[in-house]
């Protein structure tokens, strides 16, 4: 038996981070700084890495592990000594009980299933993720997908975040969205906050994730209208119809989506900072330019040497959904990006189809639309 007067010393949390592209190696950097200063975390930081080849011959995960910069996804940026790059997805969780997902949401089932009987039974997660999967049954969230699959309670956490401008240390805000478990949301925000990365956070996890996934197809409207320069009253009136359409769209698919929500940094202020600075915008910019006549796939493999768009598969998804619900005529700037996403009509369309929305009812009582 344990002698009586020994102290039971709280075991520390250990956090792995699955993913490292250019929010990925942010997030890591931002965690790292964080279990190095706070007590109750242990000071290593994994990070699972998709390996890849690099022209030199070498790979990534060797490559971050030696020179503590993710060369590919986040130049010029050193990590903390404490992120440890590990290409073995299996050997990254085990020993992890906090899991921060982030990696381009259409690969997330796959990395769920992979994971299955691998991670530990007190783990939790959060989600960095912004997108959504289609089932036959509807929508499914990424935080949902990860729930499902693993068997775990999952946090998400959004905001106007482009990693590029926070791996530099400028100050922004990101929201934590839980759902009941409010003492799990706040070690998640002692987890990421910093003196430049604000975090508070919210109930209403679906409110918070729908924001993050909505916002990059306002953000290709946005860009179509930068490409046609058609000017900052256009984009406002774009950015202000995309809005309404998601605030919209996330009370019907959960009308417990709070309002407040919307006002937090993970909705209007992301929407702002994606419709100016992000890939989505940047993308569609240049597609607009090209007339259409360039892929989004061939400008993105081009424009974002290895980064992956968020945006123009979310507006397909999101088109399923309206279109399976026979919603399709009340969300007109949803609808409009996806088709010219896929070349049904031209970039100046946007502006043609959207106009017809700014008339369209207020959606604001969606309940008989169930
Ligand atoms: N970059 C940002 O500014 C930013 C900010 C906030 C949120 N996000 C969100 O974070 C998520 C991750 O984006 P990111 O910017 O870290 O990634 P990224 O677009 O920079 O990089 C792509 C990543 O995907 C990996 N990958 C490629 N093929 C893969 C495969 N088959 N399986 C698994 N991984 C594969 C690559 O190794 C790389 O790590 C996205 O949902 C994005 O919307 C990004
Ligand atoms: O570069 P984007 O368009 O993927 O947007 C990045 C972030 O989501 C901004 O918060």
């Amino acid at each position: 038996m344990a002698p009586s007067n020994q102290l039971e010393v709280p075991q520390k949390s250990r956090v792995t981070v699955v993913g490292s592209g250019n929010w990925g190696s942010v997030a890591a950097k931002l965690i790292a700084f964080n279990t190095l200063h706070i007590n109750s975390f242990h000071d290593e930081v994994r990070m699972w890495v998709f390996e890849e080849t690099l022209p030199s011959g070498e790979n990534l995960s060797d490559v971050i592990n030696r020179t503590n910069e993710n060369v590919k996804y986040l130049p010029g940026i050193k990590l903390p000594k404490n992120v440890v790059a590990d290409p073995d997805i299996e050997h990254a969780v085990r020993d992890a009980n906090m899991l921060v997902f982030v990696t381009p949401h259409q690969f997330m089932e796959g990395i769920c299933k992979r994971l299955v009987g691998k991670i530990r039974e007190d783990a939790v997660a959060i989600s960095l993720i912004k997108g959504m999967e289609v089932k036959r049954e509807g929508p499914c969230m990424i935080s949902s997908l990860i729930s499902e699959i693993l068997g775990i309670s999952c946090c998400v956490l959004m905001g106007a975040n482009i990693a590029n401008e926070i791996a530099v240390e400028k100050f922004s805000e990101a929201t934590v969205g839980y759902r009941e478990n409010k003492e799990i949301a706040e070690k998640w925000v002692q987890l990421f906050n910093t003196p430049y990365f604000m975090v508070s956070a919210v109930q209403d996890v679906e409110g918070v994730e729908l924001c993050g996934t909505l916002k990059n197809v306002v953000a290709l409207a946005a860009g179509f209208v930068d490409g046609l320069e058609m000017g900052n009253n256009t984009k406002a009136a774009i950015m202000r119809i995309g809005l309404r359409e998601m605030k919209a769209l996330s009370k019907l698919l959960f009308p417990s989506v709070k309002d407040n929500t919307f006002f937090e940094s993970c909705g209007v202020a992301d929407l702002i900072t994606t419709c100016l600075g992000g890939r989505n915008r940047r993308c569609a910019d240049a597609f607009a330019r090209n007339g259409g006549k360039r892929s989004f796939d061939e400008l993105e493999a081009e424009m974002l040497q290895g980064q992956k768009l968020q945006g123009v598969s979310t507006a397909k998804e999101v088109y399923e959904v309206l279109s399976h619900r026979g919603w399709l005529e009340l969300f007109p700037l949803f609808t409009t990006v996806h088709e010219i996403c896929s070349g049904r009509l031209a970039p100046s369309a946007i502006v043609e189809y959207t106009e017809h929305s700014a008339r369209l009812p207020l959606l604001e009582s969606p309940v008989h639309l169930n």
